[in-house]
């Protein structure tokens, strides 16, 4: 896989301050080529220091669109809502001038939802300039969860990009989810993993397998998008 770039940091702090440089290099050259950047980040526990850092680069923020690789099907002011943590940690101070398109939205289920959400997504440009991805210890990236029924029709690129209602056998909530033709919309993806069991995880996942068992291989394994994988312990 020597088209996946590896970098490795001492620690979280230092690899918040190398990768939000890198998005913020990536987003000013795409305002200054077309005029607009975008964004597509996840949520859980691992981003938050990065946006806590990424907020206060010297962008012009109001051209850029961010949006969520998944979401949790919960109250945007839950705990466990996705946009919470991005209006929380990433989406105040400068970058408060940033446009928001969040997933969660007022259908009565995950599955009108994801039609919702997917109408949405159109809104924010794309090509997606950079897909922010995190990844769970049972190799799931966005909300592709190992198990979960509806990952065939997720990982199915004859599916145009778009948002898709999925479950985790394991992990709480129902969610919405960025398909496979939509995280590879973008000119970049950047897995960012902290944490020794991700690491081994990665590595399992950087060998060839089934994807359905490891759904991070969708990304790790494709020629399409260029891919770099930020890991600190
Ligand atoms: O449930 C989710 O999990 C992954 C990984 O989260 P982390 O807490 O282990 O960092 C995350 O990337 C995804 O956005 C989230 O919904």
């Amino acid at each position: 896989m020597s088209w996946v770039h590896e970098h490795r940091f001492p620690d979280s702090l230092a690899l918040a301050h190398a990768l939000s440089g890198e998005i913020k290099v990536d987003l000013e050259e795409a305002i200054q080529e077309r005029g607009a950047a975008s964004l597509v980040v996840s949520g859980g526990r691992t981003p938050a220091r990065l946006f806590e850092q990424l907020r206060g680069e010297a962008l012009d923020w109001s051209k850029v669109w961010i949006t969520l690789a998944d979401e949790r099907w919960v109250e945007t002011t839950a705990a466990a809502s996705n946009e919470k943590l991005v209006r929380e940690t990433l989406l105040t101070g400068p970058a408060a001038a940033a446009h928001f398109v969040g997933l969660k939205n007022p259908a009565p289920a995950p599955e009108a939802g994801a039609d919702w959400a997917t109408r949405a997504l159109t809104r924010v440009p794309h090509p997606f300039d950079v897909v922010l991805l995190g990844m769970g210890d049972d190799g799931h990236t966005a909300s592709l969860f190992p198990g979960s029924l509806a990952l065939g029709k997720a990982l199915d690129r004859s599916v145009p990009p778009g948002c898709i209602a999925i479950n985790s056998l394991t992990a709480p909530h129902a969610r919405l989810s960025l398909n496979l033709s939509a995280l590879l919309d973008s000119r970049r993806i950047i897995l960012h993993i902290e944490g020794e069991s991700k690491w081994q995880v990665y590595q399992r996942a950087k060998a060839a397998g089934p994807v359905a068992e490891l759904p991070v291989r969708s990304v790790l394994h494709q020629k399409e998008v260029p891919m770099d994988v930020y890991w600190a312990p």
